[in-house]
């Protein structure tokens, strides 16, 4: 059973962080540049062993605890002496490379006072968007936890050249992706700041909000930031990342890094951050991969008799309701859904591929076998491999 399914958010809130405490299986801990940075610009070996000292406690209560660790591009700089971060993404990658081993060792040295391996796991977004990859990543985190190592986490800077375009990827979103893998999970992402706070951090009469059950544009409105160039995801990353957990179920944790005992006071299930609750009905399995963690290949905008039996009446797409088919893909991959006024109302698994689609699109079943010669699916996205609304990017 996932948490929030036994999650009843009218009790009061300390019996909300009790209940998600005890039906915590897996963890999954986000650290930011900022929180394992000195004032003078080096990796915070001291806030490393703090922090390691914590994932051993919660591992040695049997939870498969995960770390997902920024810092590779801070600790290179430091490393090499550099007087800032490099502009250029080539620079950036070989200075995360670089920087990536000393992070590792920190965790290593760090971990195995406290008697558990570090296991390193450099992941890209790329790596989740395959079902098969997603798997992998899965039996391999799994295996880690078996072997009783816990998993430091982080981008694979020098390779994710998609995600690095024009910045660094991001890491709140990579461990709400980790943690999507995974049932019963609970998000913790540690930073600089107490937690989510109604105004700005800086100003007098900002308070920090203790939960909140319902993320929506009024929430996220709240995020205040002016992005340094230490980090990049920012408040705003860190609501969106804690959507999309919630979306899988999960309830997210945002606090405060730099506090000593943070994870020992969350597993005290004390009133430590802002906490995110999910709502009661959400995703699993494959249908949670193709809301959120696979990458969309194509594009069919839908007429309003098509939104209304897919979404009102749980019904499966059929190609006489598709207007018009975008991108290039194969039978069995993603694609994206689109009202008449160019909304996206969902995402689903394509029977057909894209070539075939536009031939039979506004076409009725009846046809499509003279058209195409073939009619190997009576729909063209089964409902069971539709997901409805519930996405996040
Ligand atoms: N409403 C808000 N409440 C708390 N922090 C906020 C808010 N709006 C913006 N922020 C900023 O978000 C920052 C944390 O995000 P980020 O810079 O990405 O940190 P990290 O390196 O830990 O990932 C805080 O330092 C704070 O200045
Ligand atoms: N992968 C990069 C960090 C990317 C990132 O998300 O940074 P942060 O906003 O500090 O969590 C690194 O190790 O430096």
């Amino acid at each position: 059973m996932a948490a929030s399914d036994a999650i009843d958010s009218s009790d009061g809130l300390a019996a909300i962080r009790k209940q998600i405490i005890e039906q915590t299986r897996c963890v999954v801990v986000k650290v930011g540049t900022r929180v394992l940075t000195t004032d003078d610009g080096k990796l915070d070996l001291n806030r490393v062993d703090i922090l390691a000292a914590q994932l051993a406690r919660i591992a040695d209560t049997g939870r498969h605890v995960i770390m997902v660790s920024s810092g590779a591009v801070g600790a290179g700089v430091a490393k090499l002496k550099l007087p800032a971060r490099p502009i250029g993404i080539a620079k950036l990658q070989a200075v995360a490379a670089i920087g990536q081993a000393d992070l590792i060792r920190a965790y290593e040295d760090s971990l195995l006072r406290h008697g558990y391996h570090a296991a390193q796991v450099l992941l890209t977004k790329s790596d989740l968007r395959r079902r098969s990859g997603y798997l992998h990543v899965r039996n391999a985190l799994m295996g880690v936890h078996e072997y009783g190592a816990i998993a430091v986490v982080n981008e694979n800077d020098s390779v994710a050249v998609a995600e690095l375009k024009t910045t660094f990827g991001d890491n709140d979103r990579l461990a709400a992706h980790v943690a999507g893998l995974f049932n019963d999970a609970l998000l913790i992402l540690l930073t600089d700041v107490h937690g989510l706070y109604d105004g700005h951090p800086d100003d007098d009469g900002s308070q920090r909000i203790e939960m909140v059950r319902d993320l929506d544009g009024t929430v996220m409105s709240m995020a205040k930031d002016t992005l340094s160039a230490v980090s990049k995801g920012g408040m705003e990353g860190k609501l969106r990342a804690s959507r999309l957990a919630n979306s899988h179920g999960h309830p997210t944790i945002i606090g405060p890094g730099r506090q000593d005992d943070v994870l020992d006071r969350i597993f005290a299930s004390e009133s430590v951050g802002t906490l995110f609750i999910p709502p009661k009905r959400t995703l699993k399995g494959r249908r949670r991969w193709i809301a959120s963690a696979a990458n969309v290949q194509g594009v069919l905008h839908l007429d309003a008799g098509a939104v209304e039996a897919i979404r009102d009446k749980g019904r499966s797409l059929l190609a006489v309701g598709i207007v018009r088919v975008d991108g290039t893909f194969s039978h069995g991959d993603v694609v994206s859904l689109l009202t008449p006024e160019g909304e996206e109302i969902a995402r689903g698994l394509s029977n057909y591929r894209s070539s075939e689609l536009s031939l039979i699109a506004r076409r009725s079943n009846l046809e499509i076998e003279a058209i195409l010669g073939h009619r190997p699916y009576e729909n063209v996205i089964h409902r069971n491999n539709l997901v409805i609304r519930m996405i996040e990017n």
